[in-house]
C-alpha cells in the first residue's frame, strides 16, 4: 500500500532506507535520532529529500528521479503528532468539523457521528480543550484527522507525552482505529516498545537513519538480530492467545499453538483473542520437562538459532508450535545446556503482560 525509498543528508546524519508497510498499523521504531520523524517528514511532503520515491495505493507522491512531488495538502494524509495543536478557541465538535471541512468531496470513510462513537467522544462536544485531560486532547485530534477522511494516517508519538494511566486510556482507542473496519492504513511513529507491541501489525526498525529490520509484528519481535534495537530488557516475542477459561482463583487460561497458560489479570472475556508479551528476559530454557516448578507455563519448543550477543548474554529464537518465542540466556547456559538450532526442549515462562485485541489479518 505505502512504499517508502529515501536518502537524505543532514549535518553529521544519514537517511537511507527503503521500506514498504500493507495496511493495519506499521509502526516505526528507533531511538532517539534514527530518523522516524525525518522518515514521517518526507512521507507528508513536509521535507524534499535529496532522493527518494514515495508511492501510496500506486499513486506516486514524490519521485526525485522523475520530477514528481505532489505538495502536502494534495497528498490526503491525516497527522496526528505528540501535541494535540487544538484550536483552542473552538469547542470540540467544531475542532472535529474543521477537520471534515478537509474531507475531499464524494470521498468514502468515517463520518462525524462514527468517529464520536469510535472515539467515544459525545460527552466532549461541548468542551474547550483547555478544560481537556492529555488523553482526551489526543482523542480529539486523532477524531479530526480521520475527519478529513485521509488515505493515511501519521502518528508521530501520539502518546508521548501522557503520563501512564492516561496512555492506557488511549490505547483502547487505538486498538479499536486498528480492529474497526475503517481499513485505515496507519505509520506509527514511538521509541515505546510497549505500546508497538500492542498496536502494530507491522514493525520497521531504524538506527542511525538506517533500516534494520522490517516484517510482521510477531516475527521481527521474536527475532534475536533486533535485540540490541529493542533493548535487552524491552526485547521479546509477542503472540496471540485465546481465552479459554477464567478460574475463582483469578487464574485465565489461555490457548497458544503450542498448549496452555495459566495468566493472572486477564481482563478479556471467553473466547476472545489476546497479544501476550513474553519478554525474552522472562523465558527460562530446560533440556528436560520440569517438575515441581512453581511456574505452570511450561512448553514443548524447539530451538531455531542461537544468536551470541556481544557480552555474556544470547538470544535463542524458538518455535513453540509454530509460535515464535525468544529466550535470552547466558552464553554460559548455551554451553551447559548445549543449545544448538533443531534442539527440542522446554521454555518456562515466568512472566507475560497481556493486551486485548486481534491481530492476524
Ligand atoms: N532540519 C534539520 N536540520 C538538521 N538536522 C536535522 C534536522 N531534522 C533532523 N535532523 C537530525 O536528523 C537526525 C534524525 O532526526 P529525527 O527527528 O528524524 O529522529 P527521530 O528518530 O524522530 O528522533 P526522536 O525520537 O528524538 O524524535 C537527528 O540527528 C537530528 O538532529
Amino acid at each position: 500500500m505505502l512504499e517508502v525509498t529515501l536518502r537524505h543528508g543532514f549535518d553529521g546524519f544519514d537517511l537511507d532506507l527503503s521500506f514498504s508497510t500493507e495496511g493495519g498499523i506499521t509502526a516505526l521504531f528507533g531511538r532517539s535520532g534514527a530518523g522516524k520523524t525525518t522518515v514521517i517528514n518526507a512521507v507528508a511532503g513536509l521535507l524534499r529529500p535529496d532522493m527518494g520515491r514515495v508511492v501510496l495505493d500506486g499513486e506516486t507522491l514524490l519521485d526525485t528521479e522523475r520530477g514528481i512531488w505532489v505538495p502536502p495538502h494534495r497528498r490526503r494524509l491525516g497527522y496526528v503528532f505528540q501535541d494535540a495543536r487544538l484550536f483552542p478557541h473552538l469547542d470540540v465538535r467544531r475542532n472535529l468539523t474543521f477537520g471534515a471541512r478537509y474531507a475531499p468531496r464524494g470521498s468514502r470513510g468515517a463520518g462525524f457521528d462514527d468517529v464520536v462513537e469510535l472515539l467515544g467522544l459525545k460527552p466532549l462536544l461541548t468542551r474547550a480543550p483547555a478544560t481537556l485531560s492529555g488523553g482526551e486532547k489526543q482523542r480529539v485530534a486523532l477524531g479530526r484527522a480521520l475527519l478529513c477522511r485521509p488515505r493515511l494516517l501519521l502518528m508521530d508519538e501520539p502518546l508521548a507525552s501522557l503520563d501512564g494511566p492516561r496512555k492506557q486510556e488511549i490505547l483502547p482507542y487505538l486498538e479499536r482505529l486498528r480492529d474497526g473496519g475503517l481499513g485505515l492504513p496507519i505509520l506509527y511513529v514511538s521509541h515505546a516498545v510497549d505500546e508497538i507491541a500492542r498496536l502494530a501489525d507491522r514493525l520497521v526498525l531504524l538506527q542511525d537513519g538506517q533500516l534494520k529490520a522490517q516484517g510482521a509484528l510477531f516475527d521481527v519481535m521474536a527475532d534475536p538480530a533486533a535485540v540490541p534495537l529493542l533493548g535487552v530488557r524491552e526485547a521479546g516475542a509477542v503472540l496471540e492467545a485465546d481465552v479459554i477459561a477464567h478460574a475463582e482463583d483469578g487464574l485465565s487460561t489461555l490457548a497458544v499453538r503450542a498448549g496452555q497458560l495459566e495468566l493472572p489479570g486477564v481482563q478479556a472475556p471467553i473466547g476472545s483473542r489476546v497479544r501476550l508479551r513474553v519478554l525474552a528476559q522472562d523465558v527460562i530454557l530446560s533440556r528436560h520437562r520440569p517438575e515441581g516448578l512453581s511456574s505452570v507455563n511450561i512448553l514443548a519448543v524447539r530451538v531455531e538459532a542461537v544468536h551470541p550477543g556481544d557480552g555474556p548474554g544470547a538470544a535463542i529464537a524458538l518455535s513453540a508450535g509454530g509460535d515464535r518465542l525468544l529466550a535470552r540466556v547466558t552464553a554460559r547456559a548455551v554451553r551447559d545446556l548445549d543449545l544448538r538450532a533443531g534442539m527440542e526442549c522446554y521454555a518456562i515462562i515466568k512472566a507475560t503482560t497481556v493486551a486485548p485485541g486481534s491481530i492476524g489479518r
